[in-house]
């Protein structure tokens, strides 16, 4: 079974040229949404993917950048394709500030017996740390990253060869000693702040630090909308761009 990465976009939570960054997994058998920011709806539209081929959605971590597509896809699926859900990959503690505080708000509707996160999705919790197949040929790992402190998001390793860093900031172990050095990932898809102090992603200043053989390696994302200027830039790291499609190890 061939696996690829389709990018839903690649731009920053501000980016206006580029779509919330989010990927969806994809092989002839499955379709799975890596987080689901408020413009992943319109890429999915562009690419011809609707709600119900969506099977299921992984979740890293709430800003709207993030999750601001959940509810659309949630009341599209109730409504346009008639009580169909879709399964939402995510810890425990994510599940809860998820509903609480970011969904309740917009899809709270007891009158119609919809009052809980489960009422919307399958949920399918996991636990931090300990690879779990979510699909027939395919394993995710959830692992407990810094973003913002005291605030819950994660990084995630796909078939255990891939690293997706969601929102993070820069953590040079994590990426030399884990990804490549122990676990011989190839493909390292991080979140890169391409100007200014990065207190809460990578800056491209931190990553260009790297070893060589770790950048080469590396695809950036979630960039701001002046990406352009800093083509050429990125040392033996390459910028991934909205729509494009890598291969990716099974
Ligand atoms: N402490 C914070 C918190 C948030 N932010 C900005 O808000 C965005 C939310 O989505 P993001 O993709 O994590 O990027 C965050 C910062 O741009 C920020 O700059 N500093
Ligand atoms: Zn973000
Ligand atoms: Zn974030």
């Amino acid at each position: 079974m061939s696996l690829q990465i389709q990018m839903l976009g690649t731009g920053s939570a501000f980016a206006k040229t580029f779509y919330n960054t989010s990927a969806l997994i994809r092989s002839n058998e499955m379709n799975i949404l890596i987080d689901c920011g408020a413009t992943t709806p319109r890429s999915l539209h562009e690419i011809g993917v609707q709600p119900d081929q969506i099977d299921g959605i992984i979740i890293s971590h709430i800003h709207a950048d993030h999750v601001g597509g959940l509810e659309e896809i949630a009341f599209r699926l109730l409504y346009q394709y008639k009580n169909k859900k879709t399964k939402l990959f995510l810890t425990e503690s994510l599940a809860g500030v998820l509903w609480e505080n970011t969904l309740k708000g917009g899809m709270y509707n007891p009158a119609d017996g919809f009052s809980r996160l489960e009422d919307y999705f399958e949920v399918i919790l996991i636990e931090e740390n300990v690879p779990t197949s979510i699909q027939p040929g395919l394993t995710i790992e959830f692992i407990s990253t810094l973003h913002i402190p005291h605030k819950l998001n994660y990084s995630l390793f796909i078939n255990g060869r891939t690293f997706y860093s969601a929102d993070t900031q820069f953590n040079e172990e994590l990426l030399v000693q884990e990804i490549v050095n122990k676990r011989n990932c190839h493909t390292i898809l991080h979140d890169c702040q391409l100007s200014g102090n990065g207190f809460i992603h990578a800056t491209l200043e931190e990553l260009l630090t790297l070893p060589d053989y770790v950048q080469e390696r590396v695809y950036l994302m979630h960039y701001d909308d002046d990406m352009m200027n800093f083509v050429g830039k990125t040392g033996s790291m390459t910028f991934i761009h909205q729509h494009e499609v890598i291969e990716i190890p099974e």
